[in-house]
């Protein structure tokens, strides 16, 4: 190979060549004088210049001088920062003449918001029954007024005289209107009621199946505050806890199981101490999500085993071969009496429902709690009216702009609780990264900055970062699917006892789920089914206390607006003025134009320094697009990926760079990482490098960004190995 020396002399550049010693001298032509304002020679210069440093710099470093190269880094550093803020202030400048964030002038709304009409609602309370005026232990009353249930709901007192009878029954009524205790109670009764007394010998009496494990644990808790009878166990199992533990709290015996389906029927199927012969009662709490997301097999499954534990003595498959007619074997399975009292319970009643309803009860009874005077159309969703139903239309681009300002306001109240609802695990942790780190905290100590002060954190650098300090008086808290169950556990009972909390979270907290003083829901993304949406927002309101909800719509999407309308559901817009004056209270800031782009800004460059923030908020936007593309066929007309500017989108999570960037970002992320394991990996974004080590890189056949938030917990089973019959 040849190898050659430079000399540089003003004029001319000579070369001598190692292998072949010959000295080539190159003269350099005569240059002709530049028109210093053309835009390509001021590139050039630039450029050059920066050659110049990188060339200043090798020479100082062969004289060894340190300090000096410290003081031109130094003064480098500060030109950058100059740089930045200037080209932030041209910024400002610039965004002030596009569109207001929140000016009425760019509105574009065609939906008209003003229809008003009359909403379905459902009574909450019962006209003053007491659950002393019913035929109950009167232990178990006095634990009830304890707790302060003294008078029933509507559904309570509809429900409980039929459950107390024993009959089956599909009881439906809105959220948070006590349908826990429409069967808690009617158990725990007939439990305490047996004679001799139940020992822990005589196995389960009471199966509940709930949809997540947070239900599990909330609806045992209830169990827990109602139940002082000791002899009487309750007991839950759920994915993600030991398994081992688990079946020693079935080896003890337990008399009230509850449980989410994957898991109890893996114990059904493989515990051998799960005693199921006495099971009197059978509940399916949130009857419609336990047919959502694949559980529907699940349920089945668990249904016909438990029938098998019943069957078990008087059916026997073997009939025909020892000799009876097959009339008499159908007439014998027709006989058997499973002898188990059947609840389905919901807030939504969907055909899957009644299916469910058909195939688990022979005979059963329908309880509404709506009215019957009025006529009832399925079309019509009921939502407590002590919820206040808003809507806030923004443009795409100013989304996290605005869900920040919002969450400042709520951080300015004295007692909040707010249930924030994203798509997928990857936007909950995204999202939860940067409020707390960029909205909720700032750098200690930096003296002069005011709290609230943020304009200034653009000059301060990521490793300053070390011992930040809360500036907004609130704990930010995120929940999903993806998280272990001991995180999950916390994050939830922290949450609940917290007085003052937002919690990020996916569609994993949106059935069942029981935060009496939650009072405001804000849904940032769309919900799947307008069943989704009752849900979401009957997180608030519960039990007749109010409450308001809010969801984030984009100009591209306001005809959710015209679809709740016809379902009787009506939304006014939030008032945009509490928004602006918070932004500029909380930015400084008078012009609120300027406001929104700085905190825009903010946020931009907070991701430009953080890099694995930077990763994360990739796989939350390649998530999210996924998500949005994946819309059911009846939503898709309103949340249609096709209709809107996907750059916008990147942009409301924080990026500055182009989808096709992004989308190659989280591919060259996702190669990277084994495909057993890439579900795990895109929920907590670590690049392991020791899991890429120790297995062979296979081909990505597809990805799945989002990830089932009701798995059973377990770990998928392992293929068995094909044996090799030459080893
Ligand atoms: N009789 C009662 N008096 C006062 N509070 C009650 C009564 N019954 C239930 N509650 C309270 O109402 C709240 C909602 O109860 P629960 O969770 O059972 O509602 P739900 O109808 O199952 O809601 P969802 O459909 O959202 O699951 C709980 O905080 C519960 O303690």
């Amino acid at each position: 190979m040849t190898s050659f020396e430079f000399k540089w002399t003003k004029t001319k550049k000579s070369y001598t060549s190692k292998d072949s010693g010959t000295k080539k001298t190159k003269i350099l032509k005569e240059k002709e004088p530049r028109d210093k304002n053309d835009p390509k020679e001021v590139k050039k210069k630039s450029s050059k210049l920066q050659n110049k440093t990188e060339v200043t710099f090798s020479k100082i470093k062969t004289t060894d001088n340190q300090s000096f190269i410290r003081r031109k880094r130094k003064k480098e550093k500060t030109k950058v920062l100059q740089n930045e803020r200037n080209v932030q202030s041209e910024l400002v400048k610039g965004h002030s003449m596009q569109h207001s964030m929140f000016s009425e002038k760019y509105k574009n709304i065609h939906v008209n918001t003003k229809i008003r009409g009359a909403s379905v609602v459902e009574k909450v309370f019962s006209a003053g029954k007491k659950f002393n005026d019913l035929p109950l232990h009167k232990y178990l009353i006095s634990n009830l007024e304890k707790n302060n249930f003294n008078i029933l709901t509507n559904v309570q007192e509809k429900s409980i005289p039929s459950v107390l009878q024993g009959k089956n029954c599909l009881i439906k009524s809105q959220t948070g209107s006590g349908k826990t205790l429409t069967y808690a109670v009617p158990i725990l009764n007939s439990l305490v009621n047996k004679t001799p007394k139940l020992q822990r010998t005589d196995g389960i009496q009471a199966i509940i199946v709930v949809p997540t494990r947070e239900l599990a644990l909330q609806t045992h808790e209830l169990f827990g505050k109602i139940n002082t009878f000791q002899w009487i166990i309750v007991g839950h199992l759920c994915g993600g806890e030991n398994r081992k533990t688990e079946k020693d709290k079935l080896r003890r015996g337990l008399h009230i199981l509850i449980g989410t389906p994957g898991r109890l029927l893996d114990h059904i199927l493989h515990t051998s101490a799960f005693n199921g012969k006495n099971i009197s009662c059978l509940v399916l709490d949130e009857a419609d999500r336990l047919l959502d997301m694949g559980f529907k097999k699940d349920v089945v499954r668990l249904v016909e085993e438990l029938d098998r534990f019943k069957t078990n003595s008087s059916y026997d498959p073997l009939a025909l071969l020892k000799g009876k007619k097959p009339e008499e074997v159908e007439t014998d399975l027709a006989n058997v009496d499973i002898n188990r009292q059947t609840l389905l319970v919901s807030a939504t009643l969907s055909k899957g429902v009644a299916e469910l309803a058909d195939f688990t009860m022979k005979d059963h009874v329908y309880i509404d709690a709506f009215d019957e005077s009025e006529t009832i159309n399925p079309d019509h969703m009921v939502i407590p009216n002590t919820v206040k139903q808003e809507f806030i239309l923004t443009f795409i681009k100013h989304r996290l702009v605005t869900l920040s300002v919002l969450l400042i306001s709520k951080a300015k109240c004295s007692n909040s609780k707010t249930i924030v609802f994203m798509a997928t695990t990857q936007m909950v942790d995204f999202h939860y990264d940067l409020f707390s780190h960029y909205l909720l905290k700032m750098p200690k100590n930096k003296g002069k900055l005011k709290v609230g002060d943020v304009l200034l954190l653009d000059e301060i650098d990521i490793e300053d970062f070390e011992g930040e300090d809360q500036v907004l008086d609130i704990e930010l808290f995120k929940l999903h699917g993806n998280m272990s169950q001991q995180e999950r556990k916390t994050v939830f009972s922290d949450f609940r006892k917290t007085k003052k909390g937002i919690l990020i979270c996916t569609d994993v907290a949106a059935r069942g789920i029981d935060v009496p003083e939650a009072d405001c829901i804000i849904q940032y993304t769309g919900p799947q089914s307008d069943e989704d949406y009752l849900h979401r927002v009957g997180r608030t309101g519960r039990a007749g206390k109010s409450g308001s909800a809010i969801i984030f719509l984009t100009h591209e999407e306001q005809d959710y607006i015209t679809r709740l309308q016809e379902q009787k559901v009506f939304l006014k817009e939030y008032d945009k003025s509490i928004l602006t004056n918070n932004l500029k209270d909380f930015m400084e800031e008078t012009d609120e134009n300027k406001a929104t782009v700085l905190l825009q800004k903010r946020f931009e460059s907070a991701l430009l320094k953080d890099k694995e923030l930077h990763k994360k908020a990739c796989f939350a936007y390649s998530s999210w697009s996924r998500f949005y593309s994946a819309f059911p066929v009846k939503m898709k007309p309103i949340f249609d990926l096709k209709k809107i500017n996907i750059g916008h989108y990147v942009t409301s999570f924080g990026l500055q760079d182009s989808p096709t960037i992004v989308a190659k970002i989280v591919r060259g992320q996702a190669k990277k990482v084994d495909p057993k394991h890439l579900n795990k990996k895109l929920a907590n974004h670590e690049d392991n490098v020791e899991l890429r080590t120790k297995r062979p890189k296979r081909p990505i056949k597809s990805l799945s960004l989002t990830t089932s938030e009701y798995s059973s917990g377990f770990e998928p089973a392992k293929k068995k190995k094909k044996k090799n019959f030459n080893d």
